[in-house]
């Protein structure tokens, strides 16, 4: 919407215009990116007071976020639809709608972004040519090879894209026909999928999205190393363990949590005499620790992870597309939706590329700084998990401490959502009444459900016109208190839509990463909580070494956690040495003589048992 049409419509007297640019000495365009309307003349005499100071400052920054501040959402019906028109996207192919018309960017806004968007444009040619796009970590970003394999820079890659495609097809059609059998001669029945972050987000995402209500092989996913929930996962399963295909998905082959995972299921099998290896089968990279393990082991099968997929965006790759397939659901179709919406969003031209305008809807509504959160709202109770996967796919792709020229930047863009109508019971009073720290995104499907099940609940109204009316309810009553939305439509969730919209978002996040200067494929800050895991881990060894010399003397002599700290020669750890204690304490693995875990200073501890053994190893 251009400005000259916000005056047109709010025009306040030429006069008083005329005041404001005289006494401030500002220009009608700076008085332009102003907002009018509904605004005292106090206050917009305040706010041109601030424009003019902070441009006689050079402050430019600030000139950019004062006329954002005072840019208002529009009101007049007409005007909106003519916005909601002038700016409505559509993929006719994919049944796919962006209305980015309840974002309030201003024409100037757009065309200072020009220059930036076409360099990220620019960016993602060489990227997809196969540039290190990932400087960091030296590596290629080839997530959209996956889906069209012909842009792959060399034919080597090519081939190996198209050959593991055909493999994974190849093994989840033996699977699912019976030809691939399990030890005992039956049928694999269910998967029990064992990975984290972006070797679980996605595969749970998908599942519930479009697994049919009876797959041929049922789901179930241990994404943590929670020992409660991974018995929880076994108990499930019970006997039917027995016709169980475990896959195991690690792009390193090394992340804890999973290789927890795979031990514990490995123990289940032994003590259900059943052969592991028989029944596994890995994603990972090829030569990694699970890739050697599963060679050695013979497991039933191994799928590549390749260096140039980064888990959050490996939903395409074997990763995404093995589970998939042995629900059922028909990849060949995810993937074509990914590279319907991959080929819209090479255009230069912003407002026909629905990723670029995701991203510039971004910038503005968080100022490029990430000042506000992302609300993703899908209608839509199979997209419930979209609001998860795309946590990790936005937050761990852009929030980063430096640009790519070094500056420290802290950037990012915190997400997070659930579903509607259910969560509007649940956090939109706040969104719509409280604290304005948000931009929201609804995920609209336009099918309620499929053809010839539909029936009126009420004279003429449908459960699903519910749902609509939920959804269209909460934008306006968001919109109508100055709340920024974004509506994504689909027409229904199918492979393909789903697909296009894994692919947009991975674009979006693309392209935005390139317009704030940031790597959006490594996660430096991952690896600082890892290794602060690792050096917990090590103390407690040291504890329990501590411990058992103690635990060993006759009498046993019950240390203080002053004493443990002083013989472990870390005097400074004596807090994480608490935890350590009050943790195994509460598991019975070590035994307080005196005091309790409330008063930290009281407690004498030794263990149950002593490791004669240990004390000479
Ligand atoms: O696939 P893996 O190597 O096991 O990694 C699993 C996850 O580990 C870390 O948390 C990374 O930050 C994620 O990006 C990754 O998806």
């Amino acid at each position: 919407m251009a400005s000259s049409s916000l005056s047109s419509i709010y025009s306040p007297s030429s006069s008083f215009k005329s005041e404001v640019k005289s006494i401030h000495r500002i220009t009608s365009s700076q008085l332009g990116s102003i907002y009018l309307h509904n605004k005292s003349r106090f206050h917009v005499h305040a706010v041109a007071r601030e424009v003019s100071a902070s441009l006689s400052a050079g402050n430019n920054d600030v000139v950019h976020k004062l006329k954002k501040e005072n840019v208002g959402l529009e009101k007049n019906p007409n005007a909106l639809w003519k916005r909601y028109v002038d700016w409505l996207y559509q993929h006719k192919e994919l049944g796919l709608y962006l209305d980015i018309s309840r974002v309030g960017f201003t024409d100037g806004f757009l065309e200072e972004m020009e220059p930036r968007l076409q360099k990220a444009f620019k960016d993602m040619v060489d990227l997809e040519k196969g540039a290190i796009a990932n400087p960091d970590e030296g590596r290629m970003v080839g997530h959209y090879w996956l889906r069209s394999p012909h842009l792959a820079p060399n034919s080597f890659l090519r081939l190996q894209i198209e050959n593991t495609l055909e493999a994974v097809c190849q093994f989840a059609n033996d699977v699912v026909s019976g030809k691939i059998k399990t030890p005992s001669g039956g049928r694999f029945m269910q998967i029990l999928s064992v990975g984290i972050g972006g070797s679980a987000l996605g595969p749970q995402f998908v599942a519930e999205a479009l697994a049919p209500d009876n797959p041929p092989l049922k789901i179930r996913f241990i994404d943590n190393t929670d020992p409660a929930g991974i018995d929880h996962q076994i108990a499930q399963l019970g006997p039917e363990l027995a016709s169980t295909l475990v896959i195991v998905i690690s792009k390193s082959g090394g992340t804890p949590e999973t290789r927890n995972g795979l031990l514990e299921v490995q123990k289940a099998f032994r003590e259900a005499g059943l052969i592991f290896a028989k029944q596994g089968v890995a994603i990972t990279q090829e030569n990694s620790l699970l890739d050697n393990t599963a060679r050695i082991e013979g497991w039933l099968a191994r799928f590549p992870m390749f260096d140039w997929v980064g888990g959050r965006t490996s939903e395409m790759s074997a990763v995404g597309l093995l589970p998939a397939a042995l629900q059922g659901i028909d990849i060949r179709e995810m993937l074509a939706g990914a590279a319907l919406m991959d080929e819209a969003n090479r255009t230069t031209v912003v407002r026909d590329n629905p990723a670029a305008l995701l991203a510039l809807c971004w910038y503005w509504a968080t100022d490029g700084v990430g000042s506000k959160d992302m609300v993703v709202l899908p209608y839509k109770d199979s997209l419930l998990l979209f609001s998860r996967y795309l946590q990790q796919l936005v937050m761990e792709s852009l929030g980063k401490e430096f640009d790519l020229d070094g500056n420290r930047v802290n950037q990012g863009i915190s997400v997070y959502g659930n579903k509607g109508s259910t969560d509007q019971h649940a956090y939109i009073q706040q969104l719509r009444e409280g604290v304005h720290n948000f931009f929201a995104t609804f995920i609209e499907v336009l099918r309620d459900r499929p053809p010839g099940h539909d029936w009126e609940l009420e004279p003429g109204v449908t459960c699903g016109d519910y749902l609509f009316g939920m959804l269209q309810g909460t934008r306006s009553a968001l919109y109508s208190n100055d709340r920024e939305s974004i509506t994504v439509t689909v027409q229904e969730v199918t492979p393909r839509s789903v697909g296009a919209l894994v692919a947009l978002y991975e674009r979006a996040v693309g392209i935005y990463a390139s317009l704030v200067n940031i790597n959006a494929y490594h996660q430096p800050g991952v690896e600082a909580g890892k290794k602060a895991a690792g050096e917990v881990l090590a103390l407690q060894k040291r504890v329990l070494q501590v411990l058992n010399e103690a635990s060993c003397k006759q009498p046993v002599e019950p240390l203080t956690l002053d004493e443990i700290a002083e013989r472990c020669h870390c005097e400074d750890d004596i807090e994480m040495i608490y935890k350590i204690i009050a943790h195994m304490a509460a598991n019975d693995r070590a035994l307080i003589a005196e005091g309790n875990c409330g008063t930290p200073q009281s407690i004498r501890v030794f263990l149950g048992e002593c490791n004669v053994d240990e004390l000479y190893a």
